[in-house]
């Protein structure tokens, strides 16, 4: 079973006023927790897919790979990025984390993939109290064609796009903290 690990972090960041994925939580940048996420889990290819404006600011490492919106198709939403990036690479299944959740750890993209062994399901997707998080999710690259044919009708919502695939939902526990999400400064109040 291939999976490529896509760290999501080209987004505007207009809510929280400057790229989030920079931003520090214990001297470390917020990307850089996803990026361990998948190395301690051996992932192979690991992907920041991300903009021209954006790429000189990440650190250099060898494990690491981008793959760059050009002009065009940058801050056209996450849908988009995760279709940009998956079509430019292969692998059975594709490890979605967004840049913005630094209490992600190994053991949750290691349970995760644990649950995509052998699975027929087209995603893998966390819940927790009823919220769906598909940043943080697993995509079979038999998800392609649906995903495709929403941007081609410019449908960018996610939402819409789970309720077209055979999703596996996994429940995780409320007082799970992987889910914490920065989106706005206030939000820094969680870590
Ligand atoms: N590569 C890429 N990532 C994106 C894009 N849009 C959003 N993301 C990422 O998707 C994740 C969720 O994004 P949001 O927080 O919803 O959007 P955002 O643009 O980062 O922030 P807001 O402007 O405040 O909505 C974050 O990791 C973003 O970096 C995009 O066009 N390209």
């Amino acid at each position: 079973m291939t999976i490529a690990g896509i760290v999501l972090a080209g987004g505007q960041s207009s809510r929280f006023g400057k790229p989030k994925m920079f931003e520090t939580y214990k001297e470390k940048c917020f990307y850089e927790y996803s990026v361990e996420a998948f190395k301690a889990n051996s992932l192979s290819p690991i992907i920041i897919a991300t903009n021209q404006g954006l790429l000189p600011h990440f650190k250099r490492d060898d494990e690491v790979e981008f793959i760059i919106e050009q002009k065009s198709e940058s801050h056209q939403g996450p849908l988009f990025a995760m279709h940009h990036a998956m079509t430019k690479v292969d692998a059975e299944w594709y490890f979605i984390l967004s840049c913005d959740i630094p209490f992600v750890t190994s053991e949750f993209v290691k349970k995760m993939i644990s649950l995509a062994q052998g699975s027929s399901y087209d995603a893998i997707v966390p819940i927790q109290s009823d919220k769906v998080h598909p940043l943080l999710a697993l995509y079979h690259q038999r998800s392609l064609p649906k995903m495709k044919k929403l941007l081609d009708q410019d449908i960018r919502k996610i939402r819409v796009f789970l309720n077209e695939i055979n999703v596996l939902q996994v429940s995780f526990s409320a007082d799970a903290e992987v889910f914490v999400n920065i989106n706005r400064q206030e939000d820094m109040l969680y870590l």
